[in-house]
C-alpha cells in the first residue's frame, strides 16, 4: 500500500504524468478534445493503469478523500471509459460496491446506461480520470442522479481548472475535487525541465485563452 499525502498529491501526481510520459505537446498540430476544443496538451491519464505504484499512488489519494470527506459513500461509480479501473481499485480499496457510467444507454441488451447496481437513495462517489470542460463526468453524474442516487462528490485524478468546468459543477450543487492539476503540471514541468520554457510559454498562454488557440 502506497502511504499518501493528500497535500503533496497535486505534484506528485504532476511529476509521475510527466515522467511516464502521459502528457503530450503538440503545439503545432492541436489535438481534438472530447469537447471539440484544440489544445496544444493531451494528458493522457489512461497511462497511469500501466505502472503499479503511480495507480496506487492515485488509488489512496481517492480512498483518502472518500474517507474524510465523503464517509457515507455507498458505491463507487466510475465514469467510461478511462475512470473504470480507477474506480475499481478505490472500490477494492474501500471493501464498496462499483459500478460505470457509459456515456449514454447501450442501443442493445439491457439498454443500460449505469452498468452495476446503483439503488434509489444511496450515496455514490463518481470517479472520473480528467476534467476538460466538465462535461462528460457531469452527464455521468446526473446519469446517476436520475437513477434516483445522491451524488456525494465527482471525483478526478486532474484538472485543466476551467472556470466553465467548475460553475458547471456548482450550478448543478454537485462538489467537484481533484487529486491533481494544470498550475501544478506547469509548475513541476517547469522545475524538472521536462518541459522546455518556450513550450511552457505556449501552454501558459493556451491557459489564458483557450478557445483562440490555433486562431
Ligand atoms: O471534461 P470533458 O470536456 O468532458 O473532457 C474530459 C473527458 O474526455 C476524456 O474522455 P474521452 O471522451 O476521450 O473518452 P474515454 O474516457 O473513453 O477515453 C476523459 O477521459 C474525460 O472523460
Ligand atoms: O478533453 C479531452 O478530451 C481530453 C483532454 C486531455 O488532456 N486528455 C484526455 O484524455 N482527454
Amino acid at each position: 500500500m502506497t502511504t499518501v499525502s493528500v497535500e503533496q498529491l497535486p505534484r506528485e501526481i504532476a511529476k509521475s504524468l510527466l515522467e511516464i510520459e502521459a502528457v503530450a505537446l503538440r503545439p503545432n498540430e492541436p489535438f481534438t478534445w472530447t469537447s471539440g476544443l484544440k489544445s496544444p496538451i493531451y494528458c493522457d491519464n489512461r497511462l497511469t493503469m500501466t505502472y503499479p505504484a503511480i495507480r496506487d499512488l492515485i488509488a489512496e489519494g481517492f480512498a483518502a478523500v472518500i474517507r474524510e470527506r465523503y464517509p457515507n459513500a455507498e458505491v463507487i461509480a466510475g465514469t467510461a471509459t478511462a475512470g473504470i479501473p480507477h474506480a475499481a481499485w478505490v472500490a477494492q480499496k474501500l471493501g464498496l460496491p462499483m459500478a460505470y457510467i457509459r456515456d449514454k444507454a447501450k442501443g442493445h441488451g439491457k439498454q443500460n446506461q449505469i452498468e452495476g447496481r446503483i439503488e434509489a437513495g444511496q450515496n455514490v462517489v463518481v470517479i472520473e480520470d480528467l476534467i476538460s470542460t466538465g462535461g462528460s463526468s457531469l452527464k455521468a453524474a446526473i446519469a446517476v442522479q436520475e437513477a434516483g442516487a445522491n451524488v456525494n462528490a465527482v471525483l478526478a485524478i486532474f484538472s485543466y481548472q476551467f472556470a466553465a468546468a467548475s460553475d458547471a459543477f456548482a450550478n448543478a450543487g454537485i462538489p467537484l475535487e481533484t487529486l491533481s492539476n494544470y498550475s501544478a503540471l506547469i509548475e513541476v514541468a517547469a522545475e524538472i525541465g521536462k518541459v522546455q520554457s518556450s513550450d511552457i510559454e505556449t501552454l501558459k498562454s493556451w491557459r489564458e485563452n483557450p478557445q483562440a488557440f490555433g486562431q
